[in-house]
């Protein structure tokens, strides 16, 4: 067991700690309003109720209405000293000897809400999200794979933290179901393009950063202070369809093959509730350009798993296990990056990290990696799988074990769903 203990119940192997305390959107009742939560054991913690309550009492969020609003992006705004005012709060309220709310049952009923009887929304209101390629493994797989053995990875890929601008409007929450996309595929020899449902789709492994505070246009942030400007961290599925990003990506980027869908768990979890587990960072050669080197350069130890349903079966089949710890480009120097032409960053945009993929085959984050292109089916139980097809279900889970506990990030799922005509 850790050090703090809540008097709310929390099962051994939950992703919800006291240690932890994620921050969510959600509806108690179907016709409710959504309001912000932190998971607890199998419960959350309603924050209107504690905020009407007047349990919030501290200098930054006793007058506040951050948690009346329908997302939290005006919560994120304050930043990381209201952040420590609310978990220090949050966590002295849901500890076993803190009688406000376990002697209250009134308060109690009204706070406490099962999680299996809430529906789960986006978090925040995301402005504009952008995707960054940070894993070396990944490049490198992909530079094999679409661009051959002579240079898989750009010179400019070990020099800044290569991204895309992605699109927002498709942003869905976990559970959503995934509709197969139409598009043009590569033509096969003097013929026309391919037109039409998408014969390689596939999944993406990754996590994304939610932003705090953002900065004022023409102000870039300082990579020693970028870790302030982030909130926490989701579990993120960028679906892509590779026939469709192959053909129309040169020269300008991903386009339709990615903007068709992109999946995020419910809950937040914050870097302050990360910070046990820290590590470095891998060394950078070369040493990156001064707006880009860090006093020191930060990883987390997450554990990533990506599970696969297969259509029509009930078991589900761990594809691949990968680590966060696995990225090249830290999130801050993917931050600071992104605002080092002045360009500004507002709260709640979503910074994806790009796939996750480590250095063995069985850590690759996508299956354009695991089956080398669809040359090397991966079995599944009984069945096999070159890309994604229609009914399979895709479910990232990601944790990291502390002594005694677990912070998690739940899960992150999208089914597939045929194309519609
Ligand atoms: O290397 C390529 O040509 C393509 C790479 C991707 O599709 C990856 C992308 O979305 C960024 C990432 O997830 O790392
Ligand atoms: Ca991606
Ligand atoms: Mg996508």
């Amino acid at each position: 067991m850790g050090s703090l203990k809540s008097f709310v119940q929390v099962p051994p192997d939950s992703h919800f700690p006291i240690e932890n305390l994620p921050y969510g959107v959600f509806k108690p009742q179907p016709t409710s309003a959504g309001r912000p939560g932190v998971a607890i054991g199998n419960h959350v913690l309603d924050l209107s109720v504690v905020a009407s309550a007047s349990l919030f009492d501290g200098p930054f969020l006793k007058n506040s209405d951050c948690f009346n609003q329908p997302n939290l992006n005006k919560f994120l705004e304050l930043g990381r000293p209201a952040w420590k005012e609310a978990r220090a709060t949050l966590q002295k309220l849901l500890s076993a000897n803190e009688p406000t709310l376990r002697d209250n049952a009134s308060l109690r009923s009204k706070a406490l809400v099962p999680m299996d009887k809430v529906q789960m929304l986006l978090p925040i209101a995301i402005g504009d999200y952008t995707d960054f390629f940070s894993s070396m493994h990944h490049a490198k797989n992909c530079g094999l794979i679409f661009r051959g053995p002579e240079n898989p990875i750009n010179p400019n890929w070990f020099q800044l933290p290569i991204a895309y601008h992605g699109r927002a409007s498709s942003i869905v929450i976990s559970g959503t179901d995934i509709i197969r996309p139409r598009g043009q595929a590569h033509p096969s020899g003097n013929s026309p393009p391919y037109f039409g449902p998408s014969r390689k789709l596939d999944f993406e492994l990754e996590m994304a950063a939610v932003v705090g505070p953002g900065n004022e246009l023409g102000k870039p942030i300082d990579v020693n202070k970028a870790a302030d400007h982030i909130f926490g961290l989701v579990l993120m599925n960028d679906w892509s369809a590779r026939d469709i990003q192959a053909w129309e990506y040169v020269p300008l980027g991903p386009f339709l093959g990615k903007s068709f869908g992109t999946t995020l768990s419910p809950w937040i979890v914050t870097l302050d509730a990360l910070d046990p587990f820290a590590c470095d960072a891998p060394t950078q050669n070369p040493p990156p350009l001064p707006y880009l080197a860090e006093k020191t350069s930060k990883n987390y130890d997450i554990s990533l798993e990506v599970h696969v349903k297969p259509a029509g079966q009930e078991d589900s089949f761990v594809i691949t296990k990968s680590n966060f710890n696995h990225l090249y480009w830290t999130i801050t120097q993917q931050l600071a990056h992104h605002t080092i032409n002045g360009c500004n960053l507002r709260s709640g945009d979503l910074l994806g990290t790009g796939t996750i993929s480590g250095p063995e085959p069985e850590s690759r984050g996508c299956l354009l990696e695991l089956t080398w292109n669809g040359q090397n089916p991966v079995s599944l139980g009984g069945t096999t799988r070159r890309f994604l097809e229609d009914g399979d279900e895709v479910v990232f889970t990601g944790f990291s074990k502390g002594n005694g506990y677990t912070v998690g990030f739940g899960t992150c799922s999208g089914k597939i769903l045929p194309s519609t005509t």
